[in-house]
């Protein structure tokens, strides 16, 4: 709206006359250049933005709102355009795309929440996928979940949801004897996994169904619905969504979900290393004093969350706690919109206090009842994964001294409209038990990721 505004037409402004419209026949040609198809797939639908009255024969005449077909565009002040069955020439600054097709050209449409079409266009590519393979954490712990599992998953239906290269998919084939193996992925990639079902020879166990596990069609229930939805910062990109409703629609009853549940892990932090970096350099770069810059810096740096910030747990200035908890088998849909929970910590050692840090751990239950579950953590004291930890800066440190109190809450809100992102919202209230320094701070921060 506000490029609209930024370009409105004065009612009565005259368009210079002066720039000559390209003579007709110069222009036909052209068009005759491109081929006719050519014309007629690149011809796109604009709006009048303001009245105008079309000088010499070649103009057309037409008002606010009217919707021309522009065939051509031969100069960027004159295109060749239609409107009820006459052609003729338009000032392009009178024109704009319609509301959607200008939200197509920045990319974003409101018809599809979900940006399906780029969410699964980057899964169709193999850098997520390279990714997520090389994470020999994340990996490994899928491939023991199966293999401590395989004899209670003989003759087992299994779903992998997302199932991507489907590596979960093969190792069940691989390591393991269950009935079937419905492996569901939404993007091209589900071609390729044809292939390396087949180049693995486990067709006769995994059956590949392109799709979005929401809207396809089993022949049957399943005893098992593994997935690895594990978004950044636990639920960003919200596949979990798709994981429930599957559950719902596809699960049997006493069937198994993998992973069988989430916590979510929050912890006061230092970020020395971080602050320095993109807050402290502008204090004295090459002796000059760039400090005008921090507000900047802090609004480009510290106003949305870090992804795959690596703590050190040192960095810890408090026990981490557990915040929220997800059980697989009870959470609904609507749960997601907002999650929220309290929290207390205890500084231990004294410190900066830059922000939180927060990370999960999905547990896998075992198959066979009062056997060893197995956990995949995402925290500072395990294996690093791709994920690595979320770093949620202060706008300004403070100094905590052991014994110190960081109370308050976090409450992830679900993004209303693009219904892959959230909101991070923290409030936090510092009880020193110095009594010199004001005895208490408080504060509250809120993180688009991203929208
Ligand atoms: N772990 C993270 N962050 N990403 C998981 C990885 C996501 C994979 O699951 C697929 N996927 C995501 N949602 C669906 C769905 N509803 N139906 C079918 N396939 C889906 C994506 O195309 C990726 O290949």
């Amino acid at each position: 709206c506000t490029s609209v505004a930024s370009h409105v037409i004065h009612k009565h402004q005259q368009v210079p006359l002066i720039c000559k419209t390209p003579g007709f026949l110069e222009l036909r040609a052209s068009a005759m250049d491109k081929g006719k198809e050519d014309e007629d797939a690149s011809a796109q639908e604009y709006v009048a933005r303001s009245d105008f009255t079309g000088g010499g024969t070649d103009q057309l005449t037409f008002s606010t709102g009217d919707k021309l077909m522009v065939h051509a565009k031969p100069t960027a002040e004159w295109w060749w355009a239609e409107l009820r069955g006459v052609v003729g020439y338009v000032p392009a600054s009178y024109l704009h795309r319609g509301a959607a097709e200008e939200e197509e050209e920045e990319g974003i449409s409101l018809e599809d929440p979900w940006q399906d079409e780029e969410y699964f266009g980057s899964y169709g590519t193999l850098r997520l996928h390279l990714e997520m393979l090389s994470d020999h954490s994340r990996t490994e712990t899928y491939r023991q979940v199966i293999l401590k599992n395989s004899a209670s998953l003989r003759n087992k239906v299994v779903m992998d949801l997302g199932c991507g290269t489907g590596i979960i998919s093969l190792f069940c084939a691989q390591l393991a004897k269950p009935s079937t193996v419905y492996a569901v992925e939404a993007s091209s990639m589900a071609d390729y996994t044809r292939q390396l079902v087949k180049q693995n020879a486990c067709e006769e166990v995994i059956t590949v169904l392109q799709g979005r596990a929401e809207e396809i069609e089993l022949p049957e229930q399943v005893d098992v619905l593994v997935s690895e939805w594990m978004g950044n910062c636990l639920l960003f990109e919200f596949m979990v969504e798709s994981v429930l409703l599957a559950r719902d629609r596809w699960l049997r009853e006493g069937g198994v979900m993998w992973p069988s549940s989430a916590s979510f892990t929050l912890v006061p932090c230092q970020a020395d290393g971080y602050y320095s970096e993109k807050m402290a350099f502008w204090e004295r770069p090459y002796g000059l004093d760039f400090t005008p810059l921090q507000s900047l810096a802090q609004q480009e740096f510290f106003a949305k969350p870090k992804f795959s910030h690596l703590m050190e747990p040192s960095d810890c200035l408090t026990a981490p706690q557990d915040v929220l908890s997800m059980d697989m088998y009870t959470l609904q849909v609507r749960d997601l919109e907002e999650m929220k929970s309290h929290f207390t910590f205890c500084v231990e050692k004294s410190g900066v206090f830059h922000g939180f840090t927060a990370w999960f751990t999905v547990h896998f239950e075992s198959l066979e009842a009062g056997g060893a579950p197995v956990e995949l953590n995402t925290g500072p004291n395990s294996e690093p994964t791709h994920w690595k930890q979320t770093l949620f800066m202060l706008d300004r440190p403070v100094r905590v001294s052991a014994g110190d109190s960081i109370s308050g809450s976090i409450v992830l809100q679900r993004n209303p409209i693009w219904r892959r992102h959230m909101t991070v919202t923290l409030h936090w209230n510092i009880k020193s038990i110095m009594e010199d320094t004001e005895n208490h701070q408080v504060g509250s921060k809120s993180f688009p990721m991203w929208r």
